[in-house]
C-alpha cells in the first residue's frame, strides 16, 4: 500500500512537471527565436556600420593623400632638391621645405589619424617628414628605398595608390608596444608629369579600428576584423581578444573556419551568433578620386565580423527574476497540486475501502442478525397498533403453518390465539399498547392444522417521540414444558411399581366423582384392599417376589373392573377401589367376585418359587359408601378401613361392609 503510494507521489511530481515544460516549452521557443532574431538584426546592423566606418574612414585617408599629392608644392620642391647642387643653401627649397613641414603639421594635428607624413624623394629618401608627437618611429625611417610600399608606389600613376596590410610600425612611447598601421603611398609628378618621388601617409590603424562601437570592452558584440589569410587585423590585448598580427585559425579555429567558408553570412557557433562580410580595399568603393588602388595581393580581401552572445533560455530567465519566481512558482503550485491530489485520492480510497469493509462487515451482522432472527428457537413478531402483523420469524410462521404472505399486513395476530386464552393475550397486548410497557401472556395458538400450541408471549413497545410504533414480542413454544409439567404431574399420582394411580391420585379422582355423583343422586362405592399376610410373602420369598405379587394383583384386578372404577395403590399393600354409580350391595358384589378371582388365580413369580411357578395369596376386603354432603373420601376411607378391619378380625380372605 505504501509502495504504491509512493510511486503515485513520483507520478504525480514528475507528470506537473512535465506538462508545464511542455506547455511552456513553445512559448520560451518563440520568446527565444524572437531574441535570436533581434540579435541578428543588431549583428547586421553593427557589421554594417563596422562596414561603412571602415569605408568612409579608408576612403577619407585615400583623398587626403591623392589630395595632398595633387599641390604643387610638393612636385616642385621635390623638383628643385633634385636640380639643386647645395640644397641647403638653395633659399627657394628652404622656403618649399618650410611650407612642407607647415602643411604636413596641420594635417597631422588637424586630422589625427597619421603617425607620419613623409615626402620621400626617387631614391627613397624622406625629404620632408613629419611625426605626430609623442611618436616615435622605430627605428626612425629615413631611407624608404626598400620599403614595399616606396617600391610599389613608385611604380604606379599619378592618382594610383598603394595601401599596405596593417602592420606593426611605431609606438607612443620607448617602453610601450608598438601598434599597428597602415602606409598609404601614392608617387608625386612635377607639372611634366616627371615622377619625382613619393608622398606616403603612415594611418594609426589602432587608433583608426579602436573607435569601432563593438570593439569597446562593454559592448556586447565583438568585432572582428582579418586578412585574407585570416591573420587578426585588430589591437588586442592578451586577456580578452587575439593579439594583432595572430592567426584566427589557430586562436578561435571555429570561427575562421566559418569566415573563411563564404564571403558574407550568419552563422551560429555554440553559443554566439556570427556575422560577417568581405571588404577589398582595391574595389571601386576608393575610386571617387583614386585610379587604381593597390595592395599585397594575398591579404586581400579583409573580413570583417561581428560576434555576439546568442540569447539562452538561461540569459532569458535571468533577465527576469519575476518571470523566474512566476515559473517556479507555477512548477511548485502544478507540484503541490499533483501531490495534494494523491493524498487526498489515497485518503479517499482508503476510506471507501473501509466504508466497503464495513458496509461488508454490516451486511454479514445484518443477514446474521436475519437468520438468527428467523431461525430462532422462539418466535418473533413485530404488531402494529391494530394489532395487525408486521413481520413475523420463520419459526413461529412454522408453528402456526403460515407463510409469511399469508400473514404479513393481512393478519391480526389475535386471530390465532384460542378464544379460550384470548382473554389473557388482550390484557397483556392492551398493556403493551396503552402504557407502552411490557406484557406477557400465556395463550394457546390455533395452527393451521387445527393442533392447539401452548405459548408464551412477551411483549414491549417500540415507541418513539412520535409515540407507538409498534409492538415486538417474543413467543416460547410451552407445549414441551407443558407435557413436562402433566407428566410430572402424572408421575406425581402414580405408582411406579404397579401403575395405577396412588392415594393423591385417588383423592383428586375422588373430588369430581363425588360432585358428579352429587349432581347426579348416582351412589359412589369404596372398597378398600389389603393383602393377607404379606409381611410373609416379603419374609419368605424376598422383597422382589413380594413386589411380583402386587403387581399381578394390580394387573387382574385392572381387568376386572369396569371403566370409569379407579383403581389405585393406596400405599405398601394396601389397595382402594372407587365405583361410581355403585351402590352397596353391588360394591359388595364387586369385592367378593374380586376376592374369589385372586384367591383362583395365584400370582405368577417363577419356578424358583414354587413347582408351578406360582403363589397363591388372598386378600381382604372393607367396604362403604360415600354418604351423601361428604366432600371428601376421608370418611369413607376410614369406614372402609373398619370395613377391612373388621374382614381382618374375621379370619382375611372375605369382605366385611361398614354403614
Ligand atoms: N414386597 C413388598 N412389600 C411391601 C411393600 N409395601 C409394604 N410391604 C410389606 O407388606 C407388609 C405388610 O405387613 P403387615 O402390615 O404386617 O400385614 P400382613 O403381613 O399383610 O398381615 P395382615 O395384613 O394382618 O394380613 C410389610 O412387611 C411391608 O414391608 C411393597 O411395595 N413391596
Amino acid at each position: 500500500m505504501l509502495k504504491v503510494l509512493w510511486a503515485r507521489l513520483v507520478v504525480a511530481t514528475l507528470l506537473p512537471v512535465v506538462l508545464v515544460t511542455v506547455t511552456l516549452y513553445p512559448i520560451f521557443a518563440a520568446h527565444l527565436e524572437e531574441r535570436v532574431d533581434s540579435t541578428r538584426q543588431a549583428a547586421e546592423a553593427w557589421l554594417e556600420s563596422e562596414y561603412d566606418m571602415l569605408l568612409q574612414g579608408m576612403n577619407e585617408s585615400l583623398n587626403q593623400v591623392l589630395a595632398t599629392a595633387e599641390f604643387p608644392l610638393l612636385g616642385r620642391f621635390l623638383g628643385r632638391q633634385q636640380a639643386a647642387l647645395t640644397p641647403t643653401r638653395d633659399i627657394a627649397l628652404q622656403h618649399d621645405r618650410e611650407q612642407l613641414e607647415a602643411l604636413f603639421d596641420t594635417l597631422l594635428t588637424h586630422f589625427g589619424r597619421y603617425t607620419r607624413l613623409a615626402l620621400i624623394d626617387a631614391n627613397g629618401h624622406a625629404m620632408v617628414a613629419a611625426t605626430a608627437t609623442p611618436l616615435l618611429s622605430l627605428p626612425p625611417v629615413v631611407d624608404y628605398g626598400a620599403t614595399s610600399a616606396f617600391q610599389e608606389a613608385m611604380l604606379l600613376q599619378q592618382r594610383d595608390l598603394y595601401v599596405s596590410p596593417p602592420h606593426l610600425g611605431a609606438s607612443r612611447a620607448r617602453d610601450k608596444p608598438r601598434t599597428a598601421v597602415i602606409d598609404i603611398a601614392t608617387p608625386v609628378f612635377d607639372d611634366r608629369g616627371q615622377r619625382l618621388g613619393v608622398l606616403m601617409f603612415t594611418l594609426d590603424w589602432s587608433r583608426f579600428t579602436a573607435t569601432l562601437p563593438h570593439v569597446r570592452e562593454d559592448s556586447q558584440g565583438e568585432a572582428l576584423l582579418v586578412d585574407a589569410q585570416g591573420t587578426w587585423l585588430l589591437p588586442g590585448d592578451e586577456a580578452h581578444r587575439v593579439p594583432f598580427g595572430r592567426a584566427l585559425a589557430n586562436e578561435r579555429p571555429a570561427i575562421w573556419q566559418a569566415m573563411s567558408a563564404s564571403n558574407q553570412g550568419m552563422v551560429i557557433l555554440d553559443e554566439h551568433l556570427l556575422g560577417f562580410r568581405s571588404h577589398d580595399i582595391r574595389t571601386h568603393h576608393y575610386r571617387s578620386q583614386a585610379g587604381m588602388i593597390t595592395s599585397e595581393v594575398e591579404t586581400q580581401p579583409w573580413r570583417l565580423g561581428v560576434l555576439m552572445p546568442k540569447p539562452g533560455l538561461t540569459d532569458l530567465l535571468s533577465e527576469s527574476p519575476v518571470q523566474l519566481l512566476a515559473i517556479a512558482l507555477v512548477y511548485l503550485l502544478s507540484v503541490a497540486f499533483g501531490v495534494f491530489w494523491v493524498l487526498s485520492n489515497h485518503r479517499l480510497r482508503s476510506l471507501r475501502q473501509r466504508a466497503l469493509q464495513f458496509s461488508r462487515e454490516a451486511r454479514q451482522n445484518a443477514d446474521e442478525v436475519q437468520d438468527l432472527y428467523e431461525h430462532a428457537p422462539c418466535g418473533y413478531h413485530s404488531l402494529d397498533s391494530d394489532g395487525r402483523v408486521l413481520k413475523i420469524n420463520r419459526t413461529e410462521l412454522e408453528w402456526l403453518g403460515y407463510r409469511a404472505e399469508e400473514v404479513i399486513g393481512k393478519r391480526c395476530y389475535r386471530d390465532f390465539v384460542t378464544p379460550e386464552t384470548r382473554a389473557a393475550f388482550d390484557q397483556a397486548f392492551q398493556q403493551v399498547l396503552g402504557l407502552g410497557q411490557e406484557g406477557a401472556a400465556e395463550c394457546e395458538l390455533l395452527c393451521r392444522d387445527g393442533t392447539r400450541l401452548p405459548v408464551v408471549i412477551q411483549a414491549t413497545a417500540h415507541v418513539t417521540e412520535d409515540g407507538f410504533q409498534y409492538s415486538r414480542a417474543t413467543v416460547f413454544d410451552l407445549s414441551e414444558r407443558k407435557k413436562l409439567e402433566e407428566r410430572l404431574a402424572e408421575q406425581a399420582m402414580t405408582d411406579p411399581l404397579t401403575g395405577l394411580g396412588n392415594r393423591r391420585y385417588l383423592e383428586d379422582q375422588a373430588t369430581m366423582e363425588i360432585a358428579r355423583a352429587e349432581r347426579s343422586g348416582a351412589p359412589l362405592s369404596l372398597i378398600a384392599i389389603d393383602l393377607d399376610h404379606f409381611k410373609r410373602i416379603n419374609d419368605t420369598y424376598g422383597h422382589d417376589v413380594g413386589d411380583l405379587v402386587l403387581q399381578e394383583f394390580a394387573h387382574l384386578t385392572r381387568q376386572m373392573l369396569r371403566d370409569g372404577d379407579v383403581l389405585c395403590r393406596m400405599g405398601g399393600e394396601e389397595f382402594a377401589i372407587m365405583l361410581p354409580g355403585t351402590g352397596e350391595k353391588q360394591a359388595m358384589q364387586v369385592a367378593e367376585r374380586l376376592r374369589q378371582a385372586i384367591e383362583r388365580a395365584p400370582a405368577k413369580v417363577g419356578r424358583s418359587i414354587s413347582r408351578d411357578g406360582t403363589l397363591a395369596y388372598s386378600i381382604s376386603l372393607g367396604v362403604t359408601l360415600v354418604n351423601a354432603g361428604e366432600t371428601s373420601l376421608k370418611l369413607a376411607i376410614k369406614r372402609a378401613d373398619k370395613a377391612l378391619y373388621t374382614a381382618k378380625q374375621n379370619g382375611r380372605n372375605r369382605a366385611a361392609y361398614q354403614k
